[in-house]
């Protein structure tokens, strides 16, 4: 993922060389990216990892277009972000759902696919149908307020999969719920991406939702905010509830969980005053 020479023609996402750096109150430099390339196969599903501040949320804004880099390129399906932005390519899944509080759950998809969706040949997704892979069947004409923070947060990520989007960025989806419901939520995401297969690019804190979501992990590690691995998970899909009990599932979290703790005994390179460096 890693790479410095040309993109392959394959690659959805493609990040070289980023670099982000706030100016802080007291009038030092944070660098929130270091550095950073990666590099998304189309139709994939890449989760990114790290402790708080490392910079991913930085990094899922640059892909998106809403993060100015100081140096370095983004390129989403071949374009800049903008370019990908103003043609309607992106799905956003935020940590909060942002509902419309007096539409319906069916409405509230169906306005974002009216309002947002891309104008190419494409069919329109069948909303009803992927409510229903959601496990919202049952819920499609209930108001926002009369449904759990869960079923709140599958609407959120069924309307983004409305919109069919080339690329899907998804940043920390499931933070605010339960162990329970996140296990059910990650089978339903599953079942919604193999509907779609659009490429996803996923933040997450958690190590096992990282391992059963992805086809790979990025492990980032803050001050400055870099990448320091890239993890292949080679676990056979579907992945139902009952792989995250097996030894093989266990020894990815493990791969994933060694990696993390690594970049803390690390000397990483300098944090640097701008100009300085
Ligand atoms: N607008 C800003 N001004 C100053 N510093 C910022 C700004 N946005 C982010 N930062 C800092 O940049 C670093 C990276 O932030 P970012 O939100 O990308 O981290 P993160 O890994 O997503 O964190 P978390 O897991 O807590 O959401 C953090 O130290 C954060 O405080």
């Amino acid at each position: 993922m890693n790479s410095t020479s040309e993109s392959p023609v394959d690659a959805a996402i493609s990040v070289r060389g980023a670099r982000r750096t706030y100016e802080l109150e007291d009038f030092s430099h944070l660098v929130a990216l270091h550095d950073v390339d990666l590099e998304v196969k189309a139709g994939s599903f890449v989760s990114v990892i790290g402790p708080s501040g490392c910079g991913k949320s930085t990094l899922l804004r640059a892909v998106g277009g809403l993060e100015p880099l100081e140096s370095g390129e983004v390129r989403v399906c071949g374009r800049t972000p903008k370019e990908v932005a103003s043609a309607k390519g992106f799905g956003f899944v935020p940590q909060t759902p942002s509902l419309l509080p007096w539409l319906s759950v069916l409405k509230n998809v169906t306005v974002a696919q009216k309002v947002n969706r891309k104008h190419n040949r494409t069919p329109a997704p069948d909303l009803e149908h992927l409510l229903r892979v959601a496990g919202l069947g049952e819920a499609m004409h209930k108001l926002p307020r009369e449904l759990s923070g869960g079923m709140q947060q599958r609407t959120a990520i069924v309307r983004a999969f409305g919109l069919r989007p080339d690329v899907m960025l998804m940043d920390e989806p499931f933070s605010a719920l339960d162990e329970f419901t996140r296990e059910t939520l990650q089978g339903q995401l599953l079942d919604l991406w193999a509907e779609t297969r659009c490429t996803v690019l996923f933040v997450t804190h958690s190590i096992s939702e990282a391992v059963r979501l992805s086809d790979q992990v990025v492990v980032m590690a803050p001050r400055p905010g870099r990448v320091v691995d890239v993890i292949d998970v080679d676990l056979p899909r579907p992945r139902d509830a009952d792989l995250l009990k097996s030894p093989e599932f266990h020894a990815v979290e493990a791969r994933v969980r060694d990696s993390l703790w690594a970049a803390f005994d690390e000397v990483p390179p300098p944090v640097t005053q701008r100009g300085r460096v």
